[in-house]
C-alpha cells in the first residue's frame, strides 16, 4: 500500500544518485547535508534493523557500515536492483511500508526521505503496525520532509513557485508531506515519545522511542 508512486521512481532510480549529490537546482536544497542526514539516521538505529524504502541503497550502506543487522524493504524493482549490486550480502525484498515480509526481532524501523508516499491516515496504520512489532524499547527513526504547520507547507510551495521551481512545488502538493503535530499525535497515541530535530529546510530527524502503555482513546 502507499506504492502509488512506483512509476516514478522506476524512472528516477537511473539518476537519482545524480540528484541527492546536489545536481538537480530545484531539489539541491531538500538533498543538503544528505549524507549527515544518513548518518544522524544510521548513529541512533540499534540491534535489528528495518529500512523501508532503501532505494539506491545509500542508507544502507551506513547502516551496514554501523555493524547493524539490516533488514531492506523497497517497492521498486530497479531501486531494488541497484541497492543489491552495491550491497550484495544484505537483505532487500520487495514490500513497503505496510506490507512487509520479515519474520525477525525487530529492534529499530528506519527510513529517510520516503515516509511522506504515507497518507496521513496510512501513517497512522503503519505507526500501529511498528509499535506492536517492535522489541520493547524499540524504536523508530525516520528523516523526511515535514512541516511546522500547513502555513508553513503553503508557504515552501509559493517560494518555490515564485523560484520557479515547478517540479518541486507540484511534488510538495502531489504527495503527503505532513506536519509535526499531526506526527506528534499519531506517534503518542501509539505508545512513542518523539523528538524532532531539523537537519536542512525541509529535513527533520524524527526519534520516537516506544515506552510504557499505549493510550487507546
Ligand atoms: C526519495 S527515495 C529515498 C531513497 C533512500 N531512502 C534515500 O534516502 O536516498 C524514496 C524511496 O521510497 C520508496 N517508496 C515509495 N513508496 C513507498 C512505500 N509505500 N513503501 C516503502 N517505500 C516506498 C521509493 O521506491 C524510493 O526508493
Amino acid at each position: 500500500m502507499g506504492r502509488e508512486f512506483n512509476e516514478l521512481f522506476e524512472e528516477w532510480s537511473h539518476s537519482y544518485d545524480q540528484t541527492v549529490s546536489g545536481d538537480d537546482a530545484e531539489y539541491k536544497e531538500v538533498f543538503s547535508n544528505y549524507e549527515e542526514i544518513l548518518t544522524a539516521v544510521a548513529d541512533r538505529a540499534k540491534g535489528t534493523v528495518v529500512e523501508f524504502g532503501v532505494g539506491t541503497g545509500n542508507l544502507t550502506t551506513k547502516l551496514v557500515d554501523h555493524h547493524l543487522h539490516v533488514i531492506g524493504i523497497e517497492p521498486s524493482v530497479n531501486m531494488r536492483k541497484i541497492a543489491q549490486s552495491k550491497l550484495p550480502n544484505v537483505k532487500i525484498i520487495d514490500g513497503d511500508f505496510l506490507e512487509f515480509h520479515v519474520i525477525e526481532d525487530i529492534d529499530t524501523f528506519v527510513s529517510t526521505y520516503a515516509f511522506h508516499h504515507l497518507t496521513d491516515e496510512e501513517k497512522g496504520i503503519a505507526i500501529a503496525k511498528y509499535s506492536e512489532r517492535l522489541n520493547p524499547n524499540g524504536r523508530i527513526v525516520f528523516a523526511d520532509t515535514v512541516f511546522m504547520s500547513d502555513e508553513a507547507k503553503q508557504d515552501m510551495i509559493t517560494e518555490s513557485e515564485s523560484r520557479g521551481f515547478n517540479r518541486l512545488a507540484e511534488d510538495l502538493q502531489r504527495e503527503y508531506y505532513t506536519t509535526i503535530p499531526v506526527l506528534k499525535n499519531l506517534l503518542e497515541k501509539n505508545g512513542f515519545t518523539v523528538s524532532f530535530t531539523q537537519l536542512n529546510r525541509f529535513v527533520w530527524l524524527i526519534e520516537a522511542q516506544l515506552k510504557g502503555e499505549k493510550n487507546h482513546d
